[in-house]
């Protein structure tokens, strides 16, 4: 009830951001989009990475008109095409010359498939995050101290990750139960809780930290794909009881700014807080395993 109804703590931190670079995944709409006005407005080089070139144009205007900055760029990337994202990372290294907080924020619940047959849930959401990841770590590296904001939700509380069907790369057929279509949702956000588990540990002794977050329950796009008559349904009330997206980004901002949060690097936060996990959510070997499974999907040594 907490989660639903409470419209949440403010990221408190005053940093400004001239000179350093951002890139928000996912930011033409929801929450994404507040995070990158945001992040414009404390004077960052944010990177607006969208998957449609029309909508992410469109998103380009309205967060330099509210932002007041021109310093915002738009770069195409599909998450799920492992193509599309070596190919923005390659644009993006060769055009940017830093990279100081990298926001893995897109997200889906929908069926269907990337197109290279994953899963779309675990393709989106999880892999094309873990591959844009390690293509863009160097640079974050020698840009120190940096930070890796991954945005989760509560519903990895639900997840399970279940080895052997990602090896089958088993995906959703249109007309999967909407049930069925959530838990594979929350089974993407649980990976991207122990991506963030086995993340902090491959930083250690780096100055690139790592945080993953609830943003809250928020009234936004993500459930337009769910059926259409619960959507119209439910709008009102999620409008009413749901944070908005600005209330919905605060959480986000904090792990990317508060200052001095660095020793909470791998953590998990709500609210501006750090949460603790249960323990599936902070099983070394399970995101040691997931991590060594992406890598083979990805085709990474
Ligand atoms: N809305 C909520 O209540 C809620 C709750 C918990 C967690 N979250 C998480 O917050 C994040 C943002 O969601 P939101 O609520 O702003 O929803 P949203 O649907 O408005 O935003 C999601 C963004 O991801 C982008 N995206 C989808 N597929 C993509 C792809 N293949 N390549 C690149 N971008 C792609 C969409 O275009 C969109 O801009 C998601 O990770 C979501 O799982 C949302």
């Amino acid at each position: 009830f907490h989660h639903f109804v409470v419209k949440g703590q403010k990221c408190m931190s005053k940093a400004k951001l001239h000179g350093k670079t951002v890139i928000v995944t996912g930011s033409n709409t929801g929450i994404g989009k507040t995070t990158a006005i945001d992040l414009a407005k404390r004077g960052a080089r944010v990177i607006l990475a969208c998957r449609c070139k029309q909508r992410g144009e469109t998103a380009l205007q309205e967060v330099r008109n509210e932002s007041g900055s021109n310093q915002v760029v738009f770069m195409q990337l599909d998450l799920g095409s492992l193509k599309s994202v070596r190919s923005f990372a390659e644009t993006f290294l060769k055009s940017e010359p830093r990279l100081d907080i990298l926001i893995n924020n897109a997200g889906i619940c929908m069926q269907g498939q990337t197109e290279d047959g994953f899963g779309l849930m675990f393709g989106v959401n999880h892999l094309g995050h873990f591959l844009l990841t390690n293509l863009l770590l160097d640079r974050l590296k020698e840009c120190g101290p940096s930070r890796i904001v991954n945005v989760s939700s509560m519903a990895h509380n639900f997840g399970k990750i279940d080895f052997d069907c990602l090896n089958s790369h088993k995906t959703l057929g249109f007309g999967t139960s909407s049930y069925r279509v959530f838990q594979v949702y929350c089974d993407s956000k649980l990976c991207n809780v122990l991506f963030n588990h086995e993340l902090a540990k491959r930083l250690q002794g780096t100055s690139v930290t790592c945080y993953t977050l609830h943003p809250g329950a928020i009234s936004s796009d993500l459930g337009r794909n769910t059926s259409s008559v619960l959507h119209v349904v439910l709008k009102p009330v999620t409008t009413f009881f749901f944070k908005n997206t600005i209330q919905g980004c605060q959480t986000t901002l904090h792990c990317a700014l508060q200052e001095g949060i660095e020793h909470l690097s791998g953590r998990y936060f709500s609210n501006c807080t750090v949460r603790e996990l249960y323990a599936k959510a902070k099983d070394d070997a399970a995101a040691k395993k997931l991590w060594e499974i992406s890598e083979r999907f990805c085709g990474l040594p």
